[in-house]
């Protein structure tokens, strides 16, 4: 997949005098690279200031007017075509922060936030091509910190997906923890969020996202994942998996609460069917596929959330972006088994979720000492990032390369 171009609009293009890059953050996954950075090239208090009317300092803003406008922009490249992510980063000079406007940025000494097990890996790749270096952050910890910022600044962030329906979820900031964070990415991870910074990861399952889209290419010969998820929205199940009535004659087993329609086996005709791969449909077999991992990431997540006594469950990752009937599923099966105890939810940028943790992330660290916090933090960021506001569109949807426009507060 090659990365479309992100639009940075107008008065906000880096490479406009004035223009300006900032936070530049990675998630180098096992399947994707997600990016965030935030963009902008004017201040509104120094616009103030010029008019006479008001003379702030960018640190003096209040809550009710804005220090900085800008664009926070949302990127992904697939982790096996990382030399494209690079060469993003290399033509539209992401990596320089404040630099961009020098003729000799001190590009050996630029550090970049990065998480992500890549963030390992391709360290010294990163060093070679680009010449900077990656300041790794914990995986877990950046998903933690991606999604309590997003539920307590953006607004409608998080809602609940059922038979077709999406509703939002009023966050309440005071009664937020404990809640189970599920994020869906080539593998599961599963946490016990607590607080910010207070998680444990109590869990996990090795059938994830990976096993929807490599199994899923086995078996359909799609050649992308958007390819496979189109077939999965065409397809019937039913064609494939053994469902309770195909073994209770056409009848519920109702004394244990399963009706007929449930699935008893995935994938479970196709033992008496004697048919072959290709005498089923791709579309049936993706469908199929997605079922099965779907209700069995949902099913364990209800298992861990009973374990710890929690009520939310909060699903992330890229396996669930924009993926309707993968939500759906998921609702149903966290539904049924906790006999509607607990409650799925989904968050409009869970792909990102590392990724903005991340980004969060450049704000913790102490005094500056290092080229990351000069070339990096033009402006307090901490006001940002402590959860004051996001202002983004209501239906802000955010798919392969996206922009918010958003604005910074300070505290
Ligand atoms: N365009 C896409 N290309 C590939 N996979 C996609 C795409 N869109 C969604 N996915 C799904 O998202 C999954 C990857 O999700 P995500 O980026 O959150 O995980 P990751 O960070 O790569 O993995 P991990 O955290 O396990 O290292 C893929 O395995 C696939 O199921
Ligand atoms: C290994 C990670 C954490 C890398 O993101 C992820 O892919 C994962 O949580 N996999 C599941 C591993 C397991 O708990 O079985």
């Amino acid at each position: 997949m090659d990365p479309k171009e992100v639009e940075i609009p107008g008065n906000s293009d880096p490479n406009q005098p004035g223009g300006r890059i900032s936070h530049l953050a990675l998630d180098i996954g096992g399947s994707l690279i997600k990016m965030v950075y935030f963009s902008t090239n004017y201040d509104v208090d120094d616009e103030v200031g010029r008019s006479g009317k008001k003379s702030l300092g960018v640190s003096s803003g209040n809550r009710d007017h804005p220090v900085l406008k800008g664009r926070l922009h949302f990127v992904k490249f697939q982790t096996s075509k990382i030399n494209d992510c690079l060469e993003f980063i290399k033509t539209k000079q992401l990596h320089l922060g404040g630099y961009q406007h020098l003729e000799a940025p001190p590009i050996d000494k630029i550090i970049i936030k990065a998480t992500g097990g890549g963030a390992h890996k391709y360290a010294d790749l990163f060093k070679e091509k680009l010449g900077i270096s990656l300041d790794k952050e914990d995986e877990m910890n950046c998903l933690v910190g991606g999604v309590n910022f997003l539920l307590k600044a953006v607004h409608q962030e998080a809602f609940t997906y059922m038979d077709g329906q999406k509703e939002f979820v009023q966050i309440d900031h005071n009664d937020l923890y404990p809640y189970l964070l599920v994020n869906i990415g080539s593998g599961v991870s599963m946490l016990k969020v607590d607080g910010d910074g207070k998680f444990e990861r109590v869990s996990g399952t090795n059938v994830g996202g990976g096993t929807f889209w490599g199994l899923g290419r086995l078996l359909t010969n799609c050649k992308s994942f958007d390819e496979l998820l189109e077939l999965s929205h065409r397809g019937n199940n039913r064609v494939i998996d053994m469902l309770v009535g195909d073994i209770y004659g056409g009848m519920d087993y109702s004394k244990v609460g399963l009706s007929s329609t449930a699935i008893a086996s995935s994938f479970g005709k196709a033992i008496s069917d004697n048919k072959e791969l290709e005498d089923y449909r791709p579309e049936d077999l993706a469908r199929s596929l997605l079922r099965m991992i779907s209700n069995n990431i949902g099913q364990i997540s209800y298992l861990n959330a009973l374990r710890f006594g929690l009520k939310r469950i909060f699903f992330g990752g890229f396996f669930i972006q924009g993926h309707t009937y993968a939500m759906d599923t998921i609702s149903v099966a966290v539904h049924f088994w906790s006999k509607g105890e607990a409650k799925a939810m989904f968050s409009r940028h869970e792909g990102f979720l590392g990724a903005l943790g991340a980004f969060r992330s450049y704000d913790k660290h102490g005094p500056d000492d290092s080229l990351v916090h000069q070339s990096m933090r033009p402006f307090p960021f901490t006001s940002f990032l402590a959860g004051d506001k996001i202002c983004s569109p209501p239906n802000g949807e955010l798919n392969e390369t996206e922009s918010v426009d958003c604005s910074v507060y300070a505290s």
